[in-house]
């Protein structure tokens, strides 16, 4: 069912001094920050030749990301993003398996204007899952 991995998202305690991190010292390409408030994020991308990589900072004041950053203050890997061809199918799929669908189980737009949802990290092995519906290849 899953295709490709889309991203790894790392939260970070300072988003300047970790964008300046991928770009100065492993000379990646990163875009400025770009609010998502559905989200309760600020996003950096970074973008490699196989994936992305997703520095997250929380924006207002129920950021799903704050919680784990007081229990990880240095920051860390916060979720994986896996591609699915049919999101609904995908979260019927899942659900029927037992895997807890997170908020109100239907999609939302993601920063890459994208339909995606969350899967509990308990149920996967302790790692936060986004899937992320994207076309089917020609
Ligand atoms: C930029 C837009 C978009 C995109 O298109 O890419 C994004 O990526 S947005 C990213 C931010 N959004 C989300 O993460 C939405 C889904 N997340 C959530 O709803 C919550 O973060 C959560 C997963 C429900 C956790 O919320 P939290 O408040 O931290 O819950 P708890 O404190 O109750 O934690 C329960 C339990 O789970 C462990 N945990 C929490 N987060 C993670 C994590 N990221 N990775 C691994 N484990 C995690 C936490 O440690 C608790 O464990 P125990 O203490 O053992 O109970
Ligand atoms: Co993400």
């Amino acid at each position: 069912m899953i295709g490709r991995l889309n991203h790894i998202a790392l939260a970070v305690p300072d988003l300047s001094s970790a964008t300046a991190l991928y770009r100065d010292t492993l000379g990646a390409k990163v875009s400025a920050p770009i609010d998502q408030p559905d989200h309760g994020v600020t996003v950096v991308f970074v973008e490699l030749p196989n994936t992305k990589i997703e520095l997250l900072y929380p924006l207002g004041e129920k950021s799903p990301i704050a919680n784990f950053l007081e229990r990880n203050p240095g920051g860390g890997i916060h979720h994986v993003c896996y591609e699915v061809e049919d999101i609904l199918a995908a979260r019927d799929k899942l659900k029927a398996e037992g895997a807890r669908v997170l908020g109100d189980g239907n999609p939302k737009i993601g920063a890459h204007g994208l339909p995606v949802l969350f899967l509990h990290p308990k149920d996967f092995l302790g790692t936060l899952v986004e899937i992320e519906e994207v076309a089917k290849a020609a």
